[in-house]
């Protein structure tokens, strides 16, 4: 990770974001705030030329200016014209038929960062391996974090993490982003940073149910705990490390995104524990909430690869076979005892591997 900076010599100055979503917005406002050219793709034309004249994205980002001179635009050639850096904001189940629709105008050269966070369901593959596949972009990489859109797009101050095996996408990410309010860190550990972020929507799903049924902070931390426990377990017996876990991408994103009422996912798990149905839930959110496809796709592969996962079981039973939400916590709090160990870390793995696998942050300013 030494090597972080040395292959940047200039900052990214033409930037395209495809998604005219709350992320995409609000990180296309980042980069243009920082003097980049930026243009931004997305289908309703409508929502363009509000971006493009008025500075607001009222269906997503109601209430916040954003920077005025993002250009949005319907035209996807015109968008990725000369774009030295892509951020994909396209959310899962649409993100291969974006990717293919952009393919025309993309080029080795550019970097190209997805941000979403979930799984595709018909191949189990993470969106940077659909850009990896579909384009000749040798610089792949992703962004995942502790990010709600809003705060970041309010300038609260935030931190999230840049994944690839390449380092000079790690760092033209970096020096495209970072700024006074929002950090970026740079990790080798692509499978696991953009696993973590499609994993933690499961269990917000959960921790949104437990706060309907009315529980307290014991309950929602005894689930992000031995959540925590559980995505690592299934995300390094794929082969992600588990001081990704650790990091932002990983317990950050897990803490966030269960604790806070902005976190769609964890609205869906409010909605279903307030006893409203599924598809009810989904239709009244109007917004991508990535968890309600990733337990299906996690609860088929780990009962496929035979990893432990209670949580995310319970939770699909919850979510698709009619069980209630009291009865997943009595069958959870019931179960077999001689399973409850407690995840632990080797002492000597993990001094190992800290310095070499852990996550970095060097200022691009300096
Ligand atoms: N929002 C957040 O706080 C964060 C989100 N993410 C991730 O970012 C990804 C994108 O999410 P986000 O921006 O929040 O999503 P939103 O639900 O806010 O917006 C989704 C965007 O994708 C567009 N879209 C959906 N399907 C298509 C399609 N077939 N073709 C073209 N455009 C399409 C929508 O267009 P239209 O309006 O026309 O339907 C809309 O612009 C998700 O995977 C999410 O997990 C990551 C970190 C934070
Ligand atoms: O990923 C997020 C915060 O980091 C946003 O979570 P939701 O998709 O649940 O809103």
């Amino acid at each position: 990770m030494t090597d972080t900076y040395d292959s940047v010599t200039r900052t990214p100055e033409r930037i395209a974001v495809l998604g005219g979503g709350s992320f995409g917005t609000s990180l296309a406002s980042i980069a243009a705030t920082k003097g980049a050219r930026v243009r931004q793709w997305m289908r309703d034309d409508a929502l363009a030329r509000e971006i493009t004249e008025q500075h607001h994205n009222s269906r997503y980002l109601p209430g916040i200016e954003l920077n005025p001179t993002i250009k949005a635009n319907t035209d996807m050639a015109w968008v990725l014209e000369d774009a030295e850096l892509v951020l994909i904001a396209i959310p899962s189940a649409s993100f291969r038929a974006v990717v293919r629709m952009a393919r025309p105008w993309l080029n080795e050269h550019q970097v190209l960062l997805s941000t979403t966070k979930g799984i595709e369901e018909s191949t189990f593959s993470l969106m940077s391996d659909i850009v990896r596949e579909e384009t000749d972009s040798t610089h792949v990489g992703v962004l995942s974090g502790p990010n709600l859109a809003s705060e970041l797009a309010a300038g609260h101050l935030t931190a999230t993490v840049v994944a690839s095996d390449d380092p000079f996408t790690r760092a033209s990410a970096q020096a495209c982003l970072s700024c006074d309010y929002f950090r970026v860190y740079a990790s080798n550990d692509r499978y696991g940073v953009e696993l973590g972020g499609a994993l933690k929507n499961i269990y917000a799903i959960g921790v949104g149910m437990a706060a309907a049924l009315g529980m307290g902070a014991n309950t929602k931390s005894m689930i992000m705990t031995r959540a925590l426990a559980e995505m690592s377990r299934f995300a390094v017996s794929l082969g992600a490390s588990p001081l990704t876990f650790l990091g932002l991408a990983g317990v950050g994103d897990l803490i966030v995104t269960c604790s806070s009422e902005l976190s769609r996912n964890y609205r869906i798990g409010y909605a279903v524990g307030e006893g409203r149905t599924l598809d009810d839930a989904i239709e009244t959110l109007g917004q991508v909430a990535e968890g309600v496809n990733t337990v299906r796709l996690v609860h088929q592969r780990a009962s496929q690869e035979g990893i432990y996962m209670p949580l995310a079981d319970g939770l699909y039973r919850v979510l698709f076979e009619g069980v209630s939400p009291q009865d997943m916590g009595l069958t959870l709090m019931r179960s077999d005892h001689s399973s409850d160990v407690e995840f632990t870390l080797s002492r000597q793995d993990a001094q190992r591997d800290h310095h070499s696998l852990y996550e970095t942050n060097q200022d691009p300013r300096t």
